[in-house]
C-alpha cells in the first residue's frame, strides 16, 4: 500500500523537494496528497503545483481566534487522510486539536541536533554558541517547541569560516537526505513510540 503523506510548509520548501523526488519511485512508498503552508506566496507551494499536487492556505490571520485556525488546519490535513504529516520549515506551532488528529503521525525536521537551540533560529545559536558539531532532526511534535520524540538525527561539522547561511545550507544537505530516508522507513516498515524512544520497523 502507498502511504499518503500531507506535506506543510512556509519557505522555499528543498525538503518538500527532496520527498516530491523520492516519491516518485514507487518503491519508496508514499505519495504526497497534499502540500500546505500558513502564509502565501511560499515557493514551497509553487514546487508543488508544479509537481502536480494539491495544495492550502491557511493564515492565522484570517480565522478569529488561533483556535480557529488550528482547528481548520485540522479538519483541511484529516480531509486528506495522511499516515503521515511532515512539516519542514512549517512555522506555526500546531494546537491540542492538531496533536490529537495526528497522535504519534506528526513529524517536523529542525535544523539543530535537539534538545539543543530549539525554534526559529538554530544554526544561528549553533553558530553563536560555538559548537564544532550542528545538524538536524526528524521528531514526532508533541505540545512543546521541538520537545517531541526523536526519530533521527544527522551531525555535520562547523567550520571556522562559517556564516549563518553556509552553516545553514550545509545542514540542509544532511536533513534532506535523513528527511527522505527517515520518512521511507516509517512508511514502508512502520514506527513505535515507546518512553520517549521511537523504533523503527
Ligand atoms: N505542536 C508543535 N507544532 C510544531 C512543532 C512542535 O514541536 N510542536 N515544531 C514546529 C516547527 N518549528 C521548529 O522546528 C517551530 C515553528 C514555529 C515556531 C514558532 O514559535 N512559531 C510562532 C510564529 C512564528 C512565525 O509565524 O513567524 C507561532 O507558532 O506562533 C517554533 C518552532 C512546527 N509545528
Ligand atoms: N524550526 C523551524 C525551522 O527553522 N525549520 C527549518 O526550516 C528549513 C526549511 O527549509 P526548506 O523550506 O528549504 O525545506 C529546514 O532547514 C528546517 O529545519
Amino acid at each position: 500500500m502507498t502511504a499518503k503523506l500531507v506535506v506543510l510548509v512556509s519557505g522555499s520548501g528543498s525538503n518538500l523537494q527532496a520527498l516530491i523526488d523520492a516519491c516518485a519511485d514507487p518503491a519508496y512508498g508514499a505519495e504526497i496528497a497534499a502540500v500546505g503552508a500558513d502564509r502565501e506566496g511560499t515557493f514551497g507551494i509553487e514546487r508543488a503545483e508544479k509537481a502536480g499536487i494539491p495544495t492550502f492556505v491557511h493564515r492565522v490571520k484570517d480565522y478569529p481566534t488561533r483556535d480557529a485556525w488550528d482547528e481548520a488546519l485540522t479538519a483541511e490535513v484529516a480531509s486528506h487522510d495522511p499516515e503521515l504529516v511532515v512539516s519542514a520549515g512549517f512555522l506555526k506551532l500546531c494546537g491540542p486539536r492538531f496533536l490529537a488528529a495526528f497522535p504519534g503521525r506528526y513529524v517536523n525536521t529542525h535544523n539543530s541536533l535537539l534538545p539543543a537551540f530549539p525554534g526559529m533560529n538554530g544554526p544561528g545559536e549553533a553558530l553563536a554558541a560555538g559548537v564544532k558539531l550542528a545538524g538536524a532532526t526528524l521528531f514526532i511534535c508533541d505540545s512543546g517547541v521541538d520537545t517531541g520524540p526523536i526519530v533521527a538525527q544527522c551531525a555535520v561539522p562547523v567550520e571556522d569560516d562559517d556564516t549563518v547561511e553556509t552553516l545553514t545550507e550545509r545542514i540542509k544537505e544532511a536533513e534532506r537526505a535523513q528527511l527522505v530516508a527517515s520518512v521511507g522507513r516509517m512508511v514502508r516498515d512502520g514506527w513505535k513510540v515507546e518512553d520517549r524512544r521511537v523504533r523503527l520497523g
